[in-house]
């Protein structure tokens, strides 16, 4: 008989209409009543919070990941429902607080609440179940409309469709069709493993470069902040002319202060030394992350920062893969 674990956090999955809009209420009971039977499998489940994902922090991920360390030994897979909108932060977070996991960790959610009719929620859970007590590999997946991603690559890419996650610059990992599951891709495993505390330091900043964009901001993340993520335009390039950002990049550096390089644009990552404007950006000391996405980089940060505060280490441990999140720098 396999043990799994469901870890409950709220939702959409988990919400009822309410005076004041859709809000998590449904019970644990209701919850796992629709995962449906499977033979050999023998489900168990918990509420960890009861939250919109919208009001998940980084103190969440810690408790998931405390409570997924403590369980461990006494089940074959695990199963978190929680809210679409900071999914991808959540699995992004697992992944590498948790980056040494002999288990699968799996993370599902719905667009519409398990309750209303047509509701997407009940082919997600079915499929996580699918994937998480038929896979034989460990680590942190997604499991959304039938694909299977990597949770450091997961993106949510629409606010309403069912189609509402993307695997970015990573193929999908498997599929699930009518219950049956289709293994599409195997994670190559030179990714390195850091074994770690479980902690984060939620201290930095993510600034989406615009034009126009004022530079005095800089001198206040100096004083405040331990990290940055700028997401650059294109391939990692950033204004030298007019408001000129690099000296900001410069300052910060100079503080000792990592300013990672991603770029808002979604897929194919960056090459910041095929331009001018990102040559200047990475000789000032932006550290970029090439292929990333900002989700991944916002939680590897908090997690990279929690070890050391070293600017030289920071920037190894940031362009090292781990956990799938990373093709190139
Ligand atoms: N579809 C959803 O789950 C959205 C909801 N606001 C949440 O993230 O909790």
């Amino acid at each position: 008989m396999q043990e799994i674990l469901v870890l409950t956090t709220g939702g959409t999955i988990a919400s009822r209409e309410t005076e004041n809009g859709l809000a998590p209420g449904l019970s644990d009971e209701v919850i796992i009543s629709y995962f449906g039977e499977q033979p050999a499998v023998n489900l168990s489940v918990e509420r960890m919070m009861n939250k919109d994902s919208s009001n998940m922090q980084p103190e969440d991920w810690l408790r998931l990941a405390e409570k997924l360390k403590a369980e461990r030994a006494a089940y074959d897979a695990f199963i978190i429902t929680h809210g679409t909108d900071t999914m991808a932060y959540t699995a992004a977070g697992l992944s590498y607080l948790l980056n040494d996991f002999d288990r699968p960790i799996v993370l599902t959610g719905s667009q519409v609440p398990l309750e209303i009719d047509g509701t997407d929620a009940v082919r997600n859970l079915h499929d996580a179940l699918t994937f998480a007590s038929q896979t034989t590999l460990a680590g942190v997946y997604l499991v959304f409309n039938g694909l299977v991603m990597a949770g450091t690559r997961a993106i949510k890419t629409k606010t309403k469709s069912y189609d509402a996650f993307e695997s970015i610059n990573y193929p999908y990992i498997a599929s699930v069709q009518d219950g049956v599951l289709h293994q599409h891709f195997t994670p190559k495993v030179n990714d390195k493993v850091l074994v770690s505390e479980l902690a984060l330091d939620p201290n930095i900043f993510v600034l989406k470069a615009f034009p126009g964009m004022s530079v005095e901001l800089f001198d206040y993340l100096a004083d405040h902040v331990h990290g940055v993520i700028i997401e650059s335009f294109g391939n990692g390039g950033l204004p030298f002319e007019g408001r000129n950002v690099v000296p900001g990049i410069q300052k910060l550096t100079a503080a000792g202060i990592p300013v990672i390089i991603t770029t808002q644009i979604l897929e194919e990552g960056q090459d910041i030394y095929l331009y001018e404007v990102g040559k200047r950006v990475a000789d000032a000391g932006g550290i970029p992350v090439g292929d990333m996405n900002t989700e991944a980089v916002v939680a590897k940060l908090m997690w990279v920062l929690a070890q050391t505060r070293n600017r030289d280490t920071v920037r190894v441990m940031m362009q090292t893969p781990i956990a799938h999140d990373l093709d190139f720098v």
